[in-house]
Protein backbone atom coordinates (compact mmCIF):
# COMPACT_ATOMS: atom_id res chain seq x y z
CA UNK A 1 0.00 0.00 0.00
CA UNK A 2 1.08 3.30 -0.55
CA UNK A 3 1.99 5.77 1.99
CA UNK A 4 1.52 8.87 2.61
CA UNK A 5 4.09 10.65 3.91
CA UNK A 6 2.53 13.49 6.43
CA UNK A 7 3.07 17.49 5.24
CA UNK A 8 6.06 19.10 6.58
CA UNK A 9 5.19 22.31 8.57
CA UNK A 10 7.06 25.32 8.25
CA UNK A 11 7.08 28.35 10.72
CA UNK A 12 9.31 31.61 10.96
CA UNK A 13 10.02 32.62 14.19
CA UNK A 14 11.60 36.28 15.02
CA UNK A 15 15.06 36.04 17.08
CA UNK A 16 17.57 33.61 16.59
CA UNK A 17 19.21 33.02 20.57
CA UNK A 18 16.16 33.21 22.22
CA UNK A 19 15.17 30.33 24.68
CA UNK A 20 12.30 29.60 22.72
CA UNK A 21 13.61 30.26 19.70
CA UNK A 22 16.53 27.68 20.35
CA UNK A 23 13.82 25.17 21.69
CA UNK A 24 11.68 25.29 18.41
CA UNK A 25 14.95 25.23 16.17
CA UNK A 26 15.81 21.64 18.82
CA UNK A 27 12.13 20.38 17.87
CA UNK A 28 12.30 20.87 14.27
CA UNK A 29 14.83 17.73 14.05
CA UNK A 30 12.23 15.52 15.33
CA UNK A 31 8.73 16.98 14.33
CA UNK A 32 8.12 17.28 10.80
CA UNK A 33 8.83 20.83 11.14
CA UNK A 34 10.90 23.59 9.04
CA UNK A 35 11.80 26.20 11.46
CA UNK A 36 13.33 29.17 10.07
CA UNK A 37 14.67 32.52 12.00
CA UNK A 38 15.92 35.53 11.45
CA UNK A 39 17.33 38.06 14.21
CA UNK A 40 19.71 40.97 14.92
CA UNK A 41 21.70 42.69 13.25
CA UNK A 42 19.51 41.52 10.08
CA UNK A 43 15.86 41.80 11.78
CA UNK A 44 16.12 44.28 14.77
CA UNK A 45 12.33 44.74 15.49
CA UNK A 46 12.69 48.17 16.90
CA UNK A 47 13.39 49.26 13.08
CA UNK A 48 10.62 47.93 11.88
CA UNK A 49 9.43 51.53 11.68
CA UNK A 50 11.13 51.89 9.07
CA UNK A 51 8.85 50.74 5.46
CA UNK A 52 11.93 49.33 3.31
CA UNK A 53 12.86 47.29 6.09
CA UNK A 54 9.50 45.65 6.88
CA UNK A 55 9.33 45.29 3.18
CA UNK A 56 12.81 42.84 3.37
CA UNK A 57 11.02 41.33 6.16
CA UNK A 58 8.34 40.66 4.09
CA UNK A 59 9.61 39.41 1.19
CA UNK A 60 11.89 36.97 3.12
CA UNK A 61 9.07 35.47 4.65
CA UNK A 62 6.84 35.20 1.33
CA UNK A 63 9.87 33.44 0.20
CA UNK A 64 10.06 30.79 2.76
CA UNK A 65 6.44 30.92 2.05
CA UNK A 66 5.47 29.54 6.13
CA UNK A 67 2.47 28.38 7.48
CA UNK A 68 2.62 30.35 10.91
CA UNK A 69 4.69 33.15 12.08
CA UNK A 70 5.51 32.87 15.74
CA UNK A 71 6.80 36.34 17.26
CA UNK A 72 9.70 34.89 19.95
CA UNK A 73 12.01 37.74 20.30
CA UNK A 74 11.21 40.28 22.62
CA UNK A 75 12.83 43.02 24.84
CA UNK A 76 13.33 40.78 28.26
CA UNK A 77 15.44 42.56 30.82
CA UNK A 78 12.61 43.40 32.93
CA UNK A 79 14.82 45.62 35.55
CA UNK A 80 16.41 47.46 32.70
CA UNK A 81 13.44 48.38 31.13
CA UNK A 82 12.45 50.65 33.42
CA UNK A 83 15.13 53.08 32.17
CA UNK A 84 14.61 52.17 28.59
CA UNK A 85 11.31 52.09 28.30
CA UNK A 86 11.16 54.08 24.94
CA UNK A 87 13.73 50.55 23.26
CA UNK A 88 11.50 48.08 25.33
CA UNK A 89 8.35 49.91 23.62
CA UNK A 90 9.79 49.82 20.04
CA UNK A 91 10.58 46.06 20.51
CA UNK A 92 7.70 44.58 22.29
CA UNK A 93 4.62 46.69 20.87
CA UNK A 94 5.56 48.27 18.06
CA UNK A 95 7.81 45.80 16.68
CA UNK A 96 5.56 42.97 17.15
CA UNK A 97 2.38 45.07 16.20
CA UNK A 98 5.13 45.17 12.53
CA UNK A 99 5.63 41.89 12.72
CA UNK A 100 1.76 40.86 12.86
CA UNK A 101 0.90 43.53 9.85
CA UNK A 102 3.34 42.19 7.66
CA UNK A 103 1.93 38.28 8.43
CA UNK A 104 -1.76 39.90 7.74
CA UNK A 105 -0.27 41.17 4.59
CA UNK A 106 1.05 37.49 3.53
CA UNK A 107 -2.23 35.79 5.14
CA UNK A 108 -0.35 34.47 7.71
CA UNK A 109 -1.68 33.58 11.06
CA UNK A 110 0.44 35.12 13.56
CA UNK A 111 2.09 33.66 16.96
CA UNK A 112 2.58 35.80 19.87
CA UNK A 113 4.48 35.36 22.90
CA UNK A 114 3.16 37.28 26.27
CA UNK A 115 3.95 37.15 29.95
CA UNK A 116 2.20 37.00 33.14
CA UNK A 117 3.54 40.32 34.08
CA UNK A 118 0.54 41.95 31.99
CA UNK A 119 -1.33 41.25 35.23
CA UNK A 120 -0.63 43.16 38.63
CA UNK A 121 -0.62 40.27 40.91
CA UNK A 122 -3.22 40.98 43.21
CA UNK A 123 -6.02 38.36 42.62
CA UNK A 124 -6.52 35.96 45.13
CA UNK A 125 -8.70 32.84 45.94
CA UNK A 126 -12.12 33.00 46.82
CA UNK A 127 -12.68 31.05 50.09
CA UNK A 128 -15.31 28.35 50.43
CA UNK A 129 -16.01 27.83 53.91
CA UNK A 130 -17.89 24.46 54.06
CA UNK A 131 -19.03 24.64 57.55
CA UNK A 132 -20.38 28.05 57.63
CA UNK A 133 -24.07 27.49 58.55
CA UNK A 134 -25.82 29.24 55.72
CA UNK A 135 -24.37 26.03 53.76
CA UNK A 136 -26.11 23.57 56.33
CA UNK A 137 -29.64 23.30 54.25
CA UNK A 138 -27.18 21.84 50.90
CA UNK A 139 -26.21 18.56 50.08
CA UNK A 140 -22.99 16.75 49.13
CA UNK A 141 -24.09 17.27 45.19
CA UNK A 142 -24.86 21.25 45.66
CA UNK A 143 -21.43 21.91 47.78
CA UNK A 144 -19.39 20.16 44.99
CA UNK A 145 -21.10 22.54 42.60
CA UNK A 146 -20.34 25.27 44.43
CA UNK A 147 -16.48 23.98 45.44
CA UNK A 148 -16.05 23.31 41.55
CA UNK A 149 -16.94 26.93 40.66
CA UNK A 150 -14.84 28.38 43.89
CA UNK A 151 -11.86 30.62 41.94
CA UNK A 152 -8.89 29.52 42.81
CA UNK A 153 -7.42 33.08 42.83
CA UNK A 154 -5.42 31.81 39.01
CA UNK A 155 -5.68 34.47 35.93
CA UNK A 156 -7.87 33.49 33.45
CA UNK A 157 -7.24 34.94 30.18
CA UNK A 158 -10.33 37.25 30.39
CA UNK A 159 -9.18 38.68 33.34
CA UNK A 160 -8.56 42.48 33.92
CA UNK A 161 -4.99 42.99 32.98
CA UNK A 162 -2.80 45.86 34.84
CA UNK A 163 0.87 45.17 34.35
CA UNK A 164 3.21 47.40 37.20
CA UNK A 165 6.53 47.31 35.21
CA UNK A 166 7.44 48.80 31.98
CA UNK A 167 7.86 45.40 30.29
CA UNK A 168 4.31 44.33 31.07
CA UNK A 169 3.07 47.45 29.75
CA UNK A 170 5.01 47.28 26.88
CA UNK A 171 4.09 43.65 26.22
CA UNK A 172 0.28 44.14 26.69
CA UNK A 173 0.86 47.06 24.21
CA UNK A 174 2.29 44.33 21.95
CA UNK A 175 -0.93 42.19 22.71
CA UNK A 176 -3.50 44.85 21.81
CA UNK A 177 -1.48 45.77 18.54
CA UNK A 178 -1.11 42.17 17.14
CA UNK A 179 -4.95 41.77 17.89
CA UNK A 180 -5.59 44.63 16.24
CA UNK A 181 -3.83 44.32 12.95
CA UNK A 182 -4.11 40.42 12.64
CA UNK A 183 -7.61 38.29 13.37
CA UNK A 184 -5.67 35.75 12.95
CA UNK A 185 -3.56 35.98 16.18
CA UNK A 186 -2.54 33.34 18.97
CA UNK A 187 -1.73 35.67 22.09
CA UNK A 188 0.10 32.93 23.95
CA UNK A 189 1.03 34.09 28.01
CA UNK A 190 3.61 32.18 29.15
CA UNK A 191 5.45 32.37 32.78
CA UNK A 192 9.01 32.14 34.02
CA UNK A 193 10.63 30.49 31.24
CA UNK A 194 13.96 28.78 31.45
CA UNK A 195 16.40 26.63 29.89
CA UNK A 196 19.80 25.60 29.34
CA UNK A 197 20.44 28.58 27.27
CA UNK A 198 19.90 32.28 27.54
CA UNK A 199 19.35 34.05 30.81
CA UNK A 200 17.34 32.60 33.48
CA UNK A 201 16.58 32.25 36.91
CA UNK A 202 17.20 28.78 36.64
CA UNK A 203 21.22 29.59 34.89
CA UNK A 204 21.39 32.41 37.95
CA UNK A 205 20.67 30.14 40.65
CA UNK A 206 23.38 27.45 39.73
CA UNK A 207 26.11 30.53 39.00
CA UNK A 208 25.77 32.63 42.37
CA UNK A 209 24.79 29.27 44.01
CA UNK A 210 28.77 28.14 43.07
CA UNK A 211 29.63 31.50 44.34
CA UNK A 212 28.29 31.89 47.76
CA UNK A 213 27.56 30.02 50.61
CA UNK A 214 24.31 31.57 51.16
CA UNK A 215 21.87 32.70 49.02
CA UNK A 216 18.19 34.43 49.63
CA UNK A 217 15.34 34.18 47.60
CA UNK A 218 11.99 35.59 47.61
CA UNK A 219 8.84 33.51 48.79
CA UNK A 220 6.19 35.34 48.27
CA UNK A 221 5.83 35.73 44.41
CA UNK A 222 3.74 32.59 43.35
CA UNK A 223 4.00 31.22 39.70
CA UNK A 224 4.73 28.43 37.17
CA UNK A 225 8.45 27.93 36.14
CA UNK A 226 7.94 26.74 32.38
CA UNK A 227 10.43 25.05 30.87
CA UNK A 228 11.41 26.76 26.66
CA UNK A 229 10.87 22.98 25.17
CA UNK A 230 7.45 22.32 26.71
CA UNK A 231 6.55 25.69 25.45
CA UNK A 232 8.33 24.60 21.94
CA UNK A 233 5.74 21.71 21.82
CA UNK A 234 3.07 23.62 22.89
CA UNK A 235 4.07 25.45 19.93
CA UNK A 236 3.89 22.93 17.71
CA UNK A 237 0.35 21.68 18.34
CA UNK A 238 -1.27 24.98 18.23
CA UNK A 239 0.55 25.14 14.81
CA UNK A 240 -0.63 21.90 13.59
CA UNK A 241 -4.33 23.08 14.74
CA UNK A 242 -3.98 25.93 12.41
CA UNK A 243 -2.78 24.34 9.47
CA UNK A 244 -5.50 21.28 9.77
CA UNK A 245 -8.20 23.94 10.68
CA UNK A 246 -7.46 27.67 9.67
CA UNK A 247 -11.16 28.53 9.56
CA UNK A 248 -12.14 27.45 12.93
CA UNK A 249 -12.54 30.52 15.03
CA UNK A 250 -11.86 29.54 18.63
CA UNK A 251 -8.08 28.42 17.76
CA UNK A 252 -7.16 32.12 17.81
CA UNK A 253 -7.51 34.21 21.01
CA UNK A 254 -5.54 34.83 23.96
CA UNK A 255 -4.30 31.71 25.63
CA UNK A 256 -2.19 31.26 28.92
CA UNK A 257 -0.31 28.50 28.85
CA UNK A 258 2.57 27.43 31.36
CA UNK A 259 4.02 24.47 32.93
CA UNK A 260 1.23 22.52 35.72
CA UNK A 261 1.38 23.18 38.99
CA UNK A 262 2.42 26.71 41.51
CA UNK A 263 5.88 27.77 43.24
CA UNK A 264 7.07 30.67 44.73
CA UNK A 265 10.79 31.64 43.36
CA UNK A 266 12.04 30.16 46.82
CA UNK A 267 10.29 26.87 45.97
CA UNK A 268 11.48 26.51 42.38
CA UNK A 269 14.93 27.80 44.15
CA UNK A 270 14.69 24.70 46.36
CA UNK A 271 13.97 22.42 43.29
CA UNK A 272 17.02 23.94 41.63
CA UNK A 273 19.33 23.18 44.27
CA UNK A 274 18.36 19.45 45.11
CA UNK A 275 18.33 18.54 41.65
CA UNK A 276 21.76 20.34 41.89
CA UNK A 277 23.42 18.51 44.73
CA UNK A 278 22.30 15.30 43.63
CA UNK A 279 23.91 16.04 40.27
CA UNK A 280 26.95 17.26 42.25
CA UNK A 281 26.50 20.72 41.48
CA UNK A 282 26.40 23.84 44.09
CA UNK A 283 23.71 23.48 47.39
CA UNK A 284 24.35 26.54 48.84
CA UNK A 285 22.13 27.21 52.12
CA UNK A 286 18.97 28.79 50.71
CA UNK A 287 16.91 31.52 52.85
CA UNK A 288 13.39 32.13 52.07
CA UNK A 289 13.15 36.39 51.83
CA UNK A 290 10.78 38.64 51.35
CA UNK A 291 10.20 40.70 48.26
CA UNK A 292 11.31 43.78 50.32
CA UNK A 293 14.61 42.37 51.08
CA UNK A 294 15.54 41.98 47.73
CA UNK A 295 14.66 45.65 46.25
CA UNK A 296 15.02 45.92 42.36
CA UNK A 297 13.61 48.73 40.03
CA UNK A 298 10.57 46.78 38.39
CA UNK A 299 7.92 45.54 40.60
CA UNK A 300 6.73 41.96 40.25
CA UNK A 301 3.55 40.25 40.56
CA UNK A 302 2.56 38.49 43.32
CA UNK A 303 0.57 36.14 41.99
CA UNK A 304 1.55 34.91 38.87
CA UNK A 305 -0.82 32.11 38.06
CA UNK A 306 -1.79 31.56 34.79
CA UNK A 307 -5.17 29.33 34.43
CA UNK A 308 -4.26 27.07 31.31
CA UNK A 309 -7.89 25.65 30.89
CA UNK A 310 -8.47 27.27 27.89
CA UNK A 311 -5.50 25.72 26.20
CA UNK A 312 -6.00 22.47 27.12
CA UNK A 313 -9.41 22.26 25.85
CA UNK A 314 -9.30 24.77 22.56
CA UNK A 315 -6.06 23.27 21.48
CA UNK A 316 -5.55 20.05 23.37
CA UNK A 317 -1.90 21.21 24.66
CA UNK A 318 -1.11 20.49 28.45
CA UNK A 319 2.38 21.03 30.01
CA UNK A 320 4.14 19.13 32.24
CA UNK A 321 4.44 19.75 35.84
CA UNK A 322 7.20 22.37 36.71
CA UNK A 323 9.12 20.09 38.23
CA UNK A 324 9.61 17.57 35.85
CA UNK A 325 12.21 19.16 33.73
CA UNK A 326 14.50 20.70 35.93
CA UNK A 327 16.28 17.93 36.85
CA UNK A 328 17.46 17.41 32.96
CA UNK A 329 18.39 21.42 32.40
CA UNK A 330 20.24 21.19 35.57
CA UNK A 331 22.57 18.69 34.94
CA UNK A 332 22.75 20.19 30.89
CA UNK A 333 23.73 23.69 32.65
CA UNK A 334 26.43 21.74 35.18
CA UNK A 335 27.63 19.91 31.51
N1 LIG B 1 12.03 34.79 29.72
C1 LIG B 1 10.91 34.68 30.44
O1 LIG B 1 10.94 34.38 31.62
C2 LIG B 1 9.59 34.89 29.78
C3 LIG B 1 9.48 35.28 28.47
N2 LIG B 1 8.24 35.51 27.92
C4 LIG B 1 8.14 35.92 26.52
O2 LIG B 1 8.51 34.81 25.74
C5 LIG B 1 9.16 35.23 24.55
C6 LIG B 1 10.47 34.50 24.41
O3 LIG B 1 11.28 34.80 25.52
P1 LIG B 1 12.72 34.16 25.71
O4 LIG B 1 12.90 33.06 24.73
O5 LIG B 1 12.90 33.94 27.16
O6 LIG B 1 13.64 35.39 25.26
P2 LIG B 1 15.18 35.59 25.53
O7 LIG B 1 15.35 36.67 26.52
O8 LIG B 1 15.85 34.28 25.75
O9 LIG B 1 15.66 36.10 24.11
C7 LIG B 1 15.16 37.26 23.55
C8 LIG B 1 15.29 37.15 22.05
O10 LIG B 1 14.79 38.36 21.49
C9 LIG B 1 15.77 38.88 20.63
N3 LIG B 1 15.70 40.33 20.57
C10 LIG B 1 15.81 41.23 21.57
N4 LIG B 1 15.70 42.47 21.10
C11 LIG B 1 15.52 42.36 19.76
C12 LIG B 1 15.36 43.29 18.71
N5 LIG B 1 15.40 44.61 18.92
N6 LIG B 1 15.20 42.81 17.46
C13 LIG B 1 15.21 41.50 17.20
N7 LIG B 1 15.37 40.57 18.16
C14 LIG B 1 15.53 41.00 19.43
C15 LIG B 1 17.10 38.43 21.20
O11 LIG B 1 18.08 38.51 20.21
P3 LIG B 1 19.62 38.94 20.49
O12 LIG B 1 20.37 37.67 20.60
O13 LIG B 1 19.98 39.72 19.30
O14 LIG B 1 19.63 39.74 21.76
C16 LIG B 1 16.72 37.00 21.57
O15 LIG B 1 16.75 36.17 20.44
C17 LIG B 1 9.24 36.75 24.65
O16 LIG B 1 8.15 37.29 23.98
C18 LIG B 1 9.08 37.03 26.13
O17 LIG B 1 8.52 38.30 26.37
C19 LIG B 1 7.08 35.33 28.61
C20 LIG B 1 7.12 34.93 29.91
C21 LIG B 1 8.37 34.66 30.60
C1 LIG C 1 18.63 36.38 41.35
C2 LIG C 1 17.65 36.47 42.48
C3 LIG C 1 16.34 36.83 42.23
N1 LIG C 1 15.46 36.93 43.27
C4 LIG C 1 14.06 37.27 42.99
C5 LIG C 1 13.85 38.58 42.27
C6 LIG C 1 12.54 38.39 41.59
O1 LIG C 1 11.49 38.70 42.48
C7 LIG C 1 12.52 36.89 41.28
C8 LIG C 1 12.82 36.55 39.83
O2 LIG C 1 13.95 37.24 39.43
P1 LIG C 1 14.46 37.38 37.97
O3 LIG C 1 14.96 38.76 37.78
O4 LIG C 1 15.36 36.27 37.65
O5 LIG C 1 13.18 37.12 37.09
P2 LIG C 1 12.42 38.09 36.09
O6 LIG C 1 13.39 38.70 35.18
O7 LIG C 1 11.50 38.97 36.81
O8 LIG C 1 11.60 36.98 35.30
C9 LIG C 1 10.57 37.36 34.46
O9 LIG C 1 11.10 37.55 33.17
C10 LIG C 1 10.17 38.06 32.25
C11 LIG C 1 10.86 38.15 30.90
C12 LIG C 1 8.86 37.36 32.26
O10 LIG C 1 8.11 37.46 31.30
C13 LIG C 1 8.37 36.75 33.55
O11 LIG C 1 7.49 35.68 33.32
C14 LIG C 1 9.49 36.31 34.45
O12 LIG C 1 10.07 35.09 34.04
O13 LIG C 1 13.50 36.31 42.13
C15 LIG C 1 15.83 36.65 44.57
O14 LIG C 1 15.02 36.73 45.50
N2 LIG C 1 17.13 36.29 44.82
C16 LIG C 1 18.06 36.20 43.83
O15 LIG C 1 19.26 35.87 44.12
MG1 LIG D 1 15.22 38.64 34.17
Amino acid sequence: MEQIEPERMKVFVTGETGQVVKALIKLADQDRLDVYTAGRPWLDLSELTDDTKCEHLSSMIEDISPDVIVNAAAYTNVDKAQEEGDMAAAVNASGAGAVAMVARKLGLPIIQISTDYVFDGSKSAEIFDEDNPEYSDYDAEDIADIKANVDDGTYKEGDLTNPKSVYGQTKLEGEKLVAYVNPCHVILRTSWVYSETGNNFLKTMLRVGAEREEVGVVDDQFGAPTHADAIAAGIVQIVKNLVESPENEELYGVFHMTCRGTTSWHGFAEAIFKASSLAGGPNPKLNAITTEEYPLPAPRPVNSRLNCEKIARVHNVRLPAWEDLIMKTVVKVLG
